[in-house]
C-alpha cells in the first residue's frame, strides 16, 4: 500500500504588535502557504483563518497558554519543517521564556527560522530552501 506523502509542515506564530503582519504575509502568500501543513498558536491561526480561510491551519493554544511550547515539542518530534514567528522586540512577555525555549528548538534541530517578515519573504520565496523532508 502507497501512503501519500504529508506535505512540509510550516509553523506561524506572531507577538500581538506583528499580527497584521502575518495577516498581510499570509494573504499575499496564500497560494504558497497552501502547500504546507499549518500549525499556528491561537490567535495568530485564528486571524490567519479569518483573513485567509482557505488555508489549511490547525490552531494550537495560545502562546503564554502553552502554544508556543506544542510548537516547540513538534519541532523536537522533526514535525515541522519551518518556523516563521513575528517577534515583537519592544513589549515585555510574560511567557518569554516559552518564546526563548522555542527559538531554541528551532536552533538546536537546525529548522529554517524567520523571525521578522523580510526573512520570512526569503523563506516562503525559496521554497526549495524549505523542501527537506519531514
Ligand atoms: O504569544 C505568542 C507567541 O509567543 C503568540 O500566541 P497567539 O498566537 O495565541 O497570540
Amino acid at each position: 500500500m502507497t501512503e501519500t506523502p504529508s506535505k512540509p509542515a510550516l509553523a506561524l506564530v506572531a507577538h500581538d504588535q506583528k499580527k497584521d503582519d502575518m495577516v498581510r504575509f499570509a494573504r499575499s502568500h496564500a497560494r504558497r502557504l497552501a502547500a504546507f501543513d499549518l500549525f499556528a498558536t491561537g490567535t495568530t491561526g485564528a486571524r490567519i483563518i479569518e483573513a485567509a480561510p482557505e488555508l489549511p491551519v490547525t490552531r494550537l493554544k495560545s502562546g503564554p497558554l502553552g502554544g508556543d511550547q506544542q510548537i516547540g515539542a513538534m519541532i523536537a518530534e522533526g514535525r515541522i519543517t519551518a518556523l516563521i514567528f513575528f517577534v515583537d522586540p519592544l513589549t515585555p512577555m510574560p511567557h518569554d521564556v516559552d518564546v526563548k525555549a522555542l527559538t531554541r528548538l528551532a536552533e538546536l534541530y537546525d529548522i529554517p527560522m524567520a523571525l521578522n517578515s523580510a526573512t520570512a519573504e526569503l523563506i516562503i520565496t525559496h521554497p526549495g530552501a524549505i523542501a527537506r523532508p519531514i
